[in-house]
């Protein structure tokens, strides 16, 4: 059997605590990590993110050529680093949990889905070969309950996350061995009823501010 890759996360115990926060893990996959993790955001930050987000969406965007495209359905928009107190708290946060520091963080993203929207399977990092400071990890937060569909799923591992408000599934690919990064293939499943709003943080191997 493979020596167990290294994690960025700590991950022993069921709690993560933060400056701000006591984050519950409530479920785990080790190799690749994947973390299910409660009480990430409060109630109050989903609702303010959402708040901030919806006047700034456009149709995402994906890709060098900006095109718009069928591999994201979902509106997006990014947020100004440490644009004002709320997103600041958050991101300080999140780099804490993510173990991570802020300045690897790219800015924050928002997805906002329509029923029938969705993220098809895709990873989060470049796969091209000359990547010079690559993304590591991600941290999906979910902003709202979803009333049917928009599990977070990656399809190597049979294995679906379903959003919960002030929830977040956290996953990380930096691993030496390749097919470690590849399990973590995630897709967005389609909204069946309802909306979805999620915050994403990617994280850079080095510095990216
Ligand atoms: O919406 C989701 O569940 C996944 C979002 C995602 O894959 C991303 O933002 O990279
Ligand atoms: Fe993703």
């Amino acid at each position: 059997m493979a020596v167990k890759e290294q994690s960025i996360l700590n991950s022993s115990g069921n709690k993560i605590k933060t400056t701000d926060k006591e984050i519950r893990i409530v479920g785990k996959i080790d190799q690749p990590l994947i973390l299910i993790l409660e009480n990430v955001l409060s109630h109050a930050e989903c609702d303010a993110l959402i708040a901030l987000a919806q006047s700034r969406l456009q149709r995402a965007k994906i890709g060098k050529a900006h095109q718009e495209s069928d591999i994201r359905t979902s509106s997006s928009m990014f947020f100004e680093e440490s644009e004002n107190e709320s997103i600041h708290t958050v991101e300080s946060r999140v780099s804490e949990l993510m173990n991570i520091p802020v300045s690897h963080a790219e800015p924050l993203q928002i997805l906002h889905y329509k029923a029938g929207e969705q993220y098809r399977p895709h990873y989060d990092y470049f796969t091209s070969d000359h990547v010079a400071n690559n993304r590591i990890s991600t941290l999906v937060m979910y902003l709202n309950d979803v009333e049917e569909g928009g599990e977070t799923y990656f399809p190597s591992l049979h294995f679906a996350v379903t959003p919960k408000k002030g929830s977040a599934v956290y996953f990380e690919y930096f691993y030496n061995d390749h097919d470690l990064n590849e399990r973590t293939l995630h897709a967005g499943n389609p909204v069946s009823v309802g909306e979805k709003w999620v915050a994403t943080q990617w994280m850079r191997r080095q510095s990216h501010r």
